[in-house]
């Protein structure tokens, strides 16, 4: 049965990233997926908004929705301090199964969780089977219409605390119109709008900061 664009991914990680080496694994899925196919990990250019948040909220406790190859998990990850976890959230079984080998290679794995199944049934969770108490950080990069119930969920389940940052990937393209009209006029949110590039691509997307007030 011929190969997935995913295990293509992860078979070119294995052959030509360096085991244990977070950066050189990313370098190595950006070159696949620029050169060669393209795929929907947030890439090197939105990377680097990806980078400067996480550095500066410096999270003990981080959340991502939408795992995909793991691209963004080994992103954070590699920025966690000492005794810090990423918990990231991925429904597709092929996909989690990818994810779960990069993350090892990476040499990440200590820091990051994989939790397979949909967020709306893992978020509920979070605090009771998952000894969650509040995020820090969370990453939205999972199916553009469910930013917003998901958003309303982590509410309702008190993982926000005053202070607690949201990131949103694709604001432009796919595009999560519902989601900008929800958070922007939220109140309880502060917003910052970072333009960028839709991943390996010269199409404009964008990522959303949302600041949760309490
Ligand atoms: C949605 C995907 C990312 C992953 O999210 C998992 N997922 C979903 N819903 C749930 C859930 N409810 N719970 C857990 N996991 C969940 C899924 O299985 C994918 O692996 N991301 C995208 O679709 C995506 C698409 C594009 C894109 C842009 C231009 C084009 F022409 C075509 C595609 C760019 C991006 O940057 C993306 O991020
Ligand atoms: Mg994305």
């Amino acid at each position: 049965m011929n190969q997935s664009k995913e295990q293509r991914i992860l078979n070119f990680v294995l052959q030509n990233a360096v085991r244990g080496d977070p950066c050189s694994v990313l370098e190595t899925i950006d070159k696949y997926c620029s050169q060669k196919e393209w795929a929907m990990n947030v890439g090197d250019e939105k990377g680097l908004i990806l980078d400067k948040t996480v550095e500066e909220v410096n999270p003990s406790v981080a959340l991502e929705l939408g795992t995909y190859c793991g691209y963004s998990a080994v992103r954070i990850a590699r920025l966690l301090k000492a005794g810090a976890h990423l918990l990231t959230v991925e429904f597709n079984p092929e996909f989690a199964a990818i994810a779960k080998q990069m993350i090892e290679f990476a040499g990440v794995q200590d820091k990051v969780k994989l939790l397979e199944g949909p967020s709306e049934e893992i978020i509920p969770q979070l605090k009771k089977k998952y000894e969650v108490d509040t995020l820090d950080f969370v990453f939205l990069d999972h199916w553009k219409d469910k930013y917003t119930p998901d958003t309303i969920l982590l509410q309702e389940c008190n993982l926000l605390r005053k202070g607690s940052v949201l990131l949103a990937d694709n604001i432009i393209v796919p595009g999560a119109p519902e989601f900008l009209n929800y958070i922007r006029n939220n109140p309880r949110f502060q917003c910052t709008n970072y333009p960028s590039h839709l991943e390996y691509m010269k199409v404009e997307d964008a990522m959303e900061k949302a600041v949760f007030l309490g």
